[in-house]
């Protein structure tokens, strides 16, 4: 601890000391002792007492001359002047021994309260100022590199050489100087200081006086701003002026101290400067003692000539000070005037925006008086209303209450007679259920009995069928085309269409009765019946086909009523199939469907009789090119002998012949329609069954026929070419209605051959098939004559009976026979061509023709040249003795005198080509040769010249009345 206790003292000790040299470094310039210095160093720098003298001189400028007369030469002399001073003060002292040898702590305290003394009177005069004033430190002496004016701050140490701050002066004397500084001229007048100012005595006026003026200006100033100049500001300034008045008081007065000192140190030595010339006029030795002290008072007299110099140099720098504090008294009035001024101006900017703000706010006040005003008036209208609306509100509320109450004894009483009603509901409930459960059983009994009736309905339906059926009547099914886009203003003709086939025609021309008409068919489709809806009707007139079955369905009606639409359809989606397509897809179906017991086999014809002419839409050229196959040979009794006959294996076989058919149809353009076609057109449908399991074969045909348009030759505004056409057409079409006519008569002749139609079509009408028309009419009111001259002539056709159809079924043994037949058929044909090329030979030679008794070959034909004369006369004639026997079994026609292809082909070209088909068919009629048949019943010549009046062609919508009527023959 003793030993703790003594570092701890020693580290005390360096520390006092350290503050010491550093106190000391900051007051004399010339003290340069680091702060980590030792005592030793210390006592030296100290130890000839200069050093303490002149800190107690820096302290107390002058402490030193009362005191033995200021510095001696010897040290200890110095030690104890400044020891003298330090004891006068009643501060801490030392021996002069310490100095020298000792423990310099004693030294170092005696500085140290020396310090803390001089701080103290520094505060002591610190505490002079207002407490607001900050305490402005004295710049320290700096002495660079060794503290930092930080440092000097926080020690407190103050500038030594404001002797104003010195301790001797902080006691009574700093008083006075301060009290004697402020009495002077603060009692002198402000008008007496604007005087001074105008009369331009500045320059002669004392210093005293000027700060006078100054302090006057200011407390004038300030006396007037009062209130406008910052407190702050006022005060520094006084302060600024009381520091300056300060500074040069004290300059003033250490000048006049020293003057003084040197005036009696003059006279001093002016008395011994006369006391020593006294002595020269003495002894030499007084002399030389005498010149010596004159050396020793030159030596003075220079010392104080330096020191007066000094005073003298102390003196200009005052004054210059003095200059620069006047400088800075005349900066600060021309800032005060300056600040005075902007406080002035800004002073009237103030009042300025005062005043207008005042007037702005009166305004707004008044305004918000107004708005008060105002909405205290609404207030009151407001309550006015509120207390009006709230008895008006309580009024109905009373009212509302007793309607209520009303109202509940209201409902009272509908529950109590609810629960009544409920009551008596509920026996009527029971009444009715009872009622109900009766009914119902009556209800049972009835649709029990409109079940029967609509079953025997069905019965009837079906009865009718089979009667038609085995009458063989033709179906005559009627379509009406819709308005096409575009004809949405148009008028329709059409009135009425019944559930039964009955369709009501207005005729807009007519008046009354007479402007209605109603006909009646097997089946009417609506404008929006569908395609697929269409042939689901006539599907299985089409499917006996397969069965062995003829089928002929055309479509007939004026043109651009929709005929191709029905039989074609107009577009390839599946959706617009016609009848044609649909119907060969169906046979595909079922075929495979039954191929297990059946195999089919199909071919296709398509011609068109355009202008009279038969022209195959199907030649081989194309086929090929299109299908990559060609026509079979014919088979017997082919309605159209020469046209291709192509095979066809699936629905998309059918659908390109299709396309190849309607491109080479003959296609004219009307002012009716455009698309109208000018042909007839007609697709033969070959369908040959063979049963699988006994052998059996079946022959069905299906003729599928879209008639050219119907319309008349003077609305269709036909000329030349067209017009030729139309007359083709009407011809036709007249023939097929005398045809019909004659049928619907049961006439024993039938005029087939007046047309190549009719005679196409002669075994569809005459033969036991299977017929459908359509007959297709165009709802447009302008069209309305056409329409009712269709619907009469679809009338008569639904009148033909045809008889029942009739199967082309044959046994395995018939088949034999046929394939027998066939082959005895190709072996005439082989002698035919033998005798023929005879014939020529003979033509060529006749002698070569005459036989052995001289006759000629060509007086007694052979059988084969007989039938080849009949067969030349039926070309030529057009007719045969087969005309009117309408019972072929096939889908052929009797004889033909046209061929398929080119009309001009002579018979001499056939006959080149081979056995013509014409004579193939004529031979192979029934399967049997010509001549071997029995030779038919003459018809009763019952009508064999049809009267035009009677004639069902002057019904058909036709200019046939314009054509000559065909040459009539009579029937053998
Ligand atoms: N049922 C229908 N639904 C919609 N459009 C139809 C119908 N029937 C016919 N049409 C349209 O009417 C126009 C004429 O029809 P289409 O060519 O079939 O008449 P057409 O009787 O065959 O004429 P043409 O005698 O000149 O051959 C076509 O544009 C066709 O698409």
């Amino acid at each position: 601890m003793g030993t703790f206790g003594g570092q701890f003292e020693d580290f005390h000790a360096d520390d006092r000391r350290a503050e010491v040299i550093d106190w000391l470094g900051g007051l004399l310039p010339e003290f340069d002792l680091p702060l980590d210095s030792s005592d030793e160093e210390l006592r030296e720098y100290l130890i000839d007492g200069t050093a303490l003298c002149y800190t107690a001189d820096k302290l107390m400028p002058g402490v030193l001359e009362g005191v033995w007369g200021g510095y001696a030469s010897d040290h200890r002399s110095n030690v104890k002047k400044f020891l003298s001073v330090i004891a006068e003060m009643g501060l801490p002292g030392f021996s002069v021994k310490d100095l020298e040898e000792g423990s310099m702590s004693s030294i170092v305290e005696c500085l140290l309260a020396l310090r803390d003394n001089v701080s103290a009177g520094l505060g002591e005069n610190m505490s002079n100022y207002p407490a607001k004033t900050p305490a402005r430190p004295v710049a320290p002496v700096s002495t660079p590199g060794r503290r930092s004016p930080g440092e000097d701050r926080r020690r407190g140490l103050w500038d030594a050489k404001s002797p104003q701050r010195s301790p001797l002066l902080s006691g009574q004397k700093a008083n006075e100087v301060f009290q004697f500084k402020r009495g002077q001229y603060t009692d002198l007048p402000a008008a007496k200081i604007s005087e001074m100012i105008q009369s331009n005595s500045l320059d002669n006026a004392p210093t005293q006086s000027l700060l006078r003026v100054v302090n006057g200006i200011l407390d004038e100033s300030i006396e007037r701003k009062r209130g406008e100049i910052p407190h702050r500001v006022v005060y520094l300034l006084r302060n600024v002026v009381q520091e300056i008045e300060h500074r040069i008081s004290i300059q003033a007065e250490h000048i006049r101290n020293q003057n003084s000192i040197i005036k009696t140190r003059e006279d001093k030595y002016r008395s011994k400067i006369k006391a020593l010339e006294t002595l020269v006029n003495g002894t030499n030795e007084e002399n030389e003692m005498a010149i010596n002290r004159l050396e020793l008072v030159k030596v003075e007299k220079s010392k104080i000539d330096e020191r007066r110099k000094i005073g003298e140099q102390d003196m200009v720098r005052l004054m210059r000070e003095k200059e620069n504090a006047e400088n800075t008294v005349t900066n600060l009035q021309q800032e005060i005037q300056v600040m005075s001024r902007m406080f002035e101006e800004y002073r009237e900017q103030m009042e300025e925006k005062t005043s207008q703000m005042e007037e702005h706010l009166t305004l707004r006040a008044k305004e918000a008086e107004f708005l008060l005003m105002q909405s205290k008036k609404r207030v009151e209208e407001v309550e006015t209303a509120s207390e009006l609306q709230s008895q008006l509100w309580s009024k109905k509320a009373n009212t509302f209450r007793s309607f209520m109450d009303n109202q509940k004894l209201s409902i009272k009483d509908i529950r109590i007679s609810s629960q009544s009603i409920k009551q008596e509901m509920f026996a009527l409930q029971m009444k009715w259920r009872d009622e109900i459960s009766n009914i119902g059983l009556d209800l049972k009994g009835l649709v029990d009995a409109a079940e029967n009736y609509h079953g025997v309905l069905a019965e009837n339906q079906k009865l009718f069928n089979e009667v038609q059926e085995l009458k063989g009547n033709i179906r005559v099914y009627c379509r009406v085309r819709p308005f096409l886009p575009g004809q949405d203003g148009k008028s329709t003709a059409v009135d009425y269409i019944g559930e039964n086939g009955e369709i009501l025609i207005s005729n807009p021309s007519k008046q009354g009765k007479d402007g209605y008409r109603m006909f009646k068919f097997n089946k009417i489709f609506n404008t929006h019946v569908s395609q697929a809806e269409v042939f689901s009707d006539i599907q299985p007139l089409i499917r006996s086909v397969l069965d062995g079955f003829n089928v002929c369905i055309f479509a007939y009606g004026q043109t651009g009523s929709g005929k191709t639409y029905t039989m074609s359809g107009p577009g390839k989606s599946k959706e617009d199939w016609g009848v044609n397509y649909r119907a060969l897809n169906d046979l595909f179906d079922i075929s495979l469907k039954r191929r297990n017991t059946f195999s089919y086999e199909v071919e296709v014809q398509m011609v068109e009789i355009y202008n009279e002419q038969v022209r195959d839409l199907l030649s081989n050229d194309i086929a090929q090119k299109r299908l990559g196959i060609w026509s079979t040979s014919q088979p017997n009794g082919l309605v159209v002998p020469d046209a291709s006959l192509i095979p066809v294996k699936s629905t998309s076989d059918v659908l390109d012949l299709m396309e190849i058919g309607q491109a080479n149809r003959a296609v004219g353009s009307t002012a009716l329609n455009e698309r109208s076609s000018r042909s007839h057109s007609i697709l033969t449908v070959h369908v040959r069954g063979l049963d699988v399991k006994n052998g059996s074969a079946s022959r069905g045909c299906l003729h599928l026929i879209d008639l050219a348009g119907s319309e008349r030759v003077e609305r269709s505004e036909a000329t030349g070419d067209r017009l030729k056409e139309a007359q083709h057409i009407n011809k036709s079409l007249s023939a097929l209605g005398d045809v019909i006519f004659a049928l619907a008569q049961k006439n024993a002749h039938v005029p087939y051959r007046n047309s190549k139609l009719t005679q196409v079509l002669q075994s569809s009408l005459g033969g036991q098939a299977k017929t459908l028309m359509f007959v297709q009419i165009n709802p447009d009111v302008e069209s309305c004559s056409e329409t009712i001259s269709t619907l009469k002539f679809a009338e008569r056709v639904s009148g033909v009976e045809l008889g029942a159809a009739r199967s082309n079924k044959e046994g395995k043994d018939i088949k034999d026979l046929l394939e027998q037949v066939a082959s005895l058929k190709d072996t005439i044909s082989r002698k035919d061509m033998e005798i023929e090329q005879l014939q020529v030979n003979k033509v060529k030679s006749p002698s070569s023709l005459t036989d052995k008794s001289g006759s000629s070959l060509l007086k007694q034909p052979s059988t084969a040249s007989q039938q080849n004369q009949l067969i030349s006369g039926s070309i030529g004639s057009g007719e045969t003795e087969y005309e009117d026997n309408a019972s072929d079994d096939g889908c052929s026609v009797g004889e033909t005198e046209y061929s398929v292809g080119s009309a001009s082909e002579s018979a001499a070209d056939r006959m080149q080509k081979g056995p013509s088909r014409l004579t193939r068919f004529f031979l192979t009629k029934n399967g049997q040769p010509a001549a071997s048949r029995p030779k038919p019943k003459e018809p009763a010549p019952k009508s064999t010249t049809i009267g035009r009046r009677n004639s069902i062609a002057s019904q058909v919508p036709t200019a046939a009345s314009s054509i000559k009527p065909p040459k009539k023959r009579v029937v053998q």
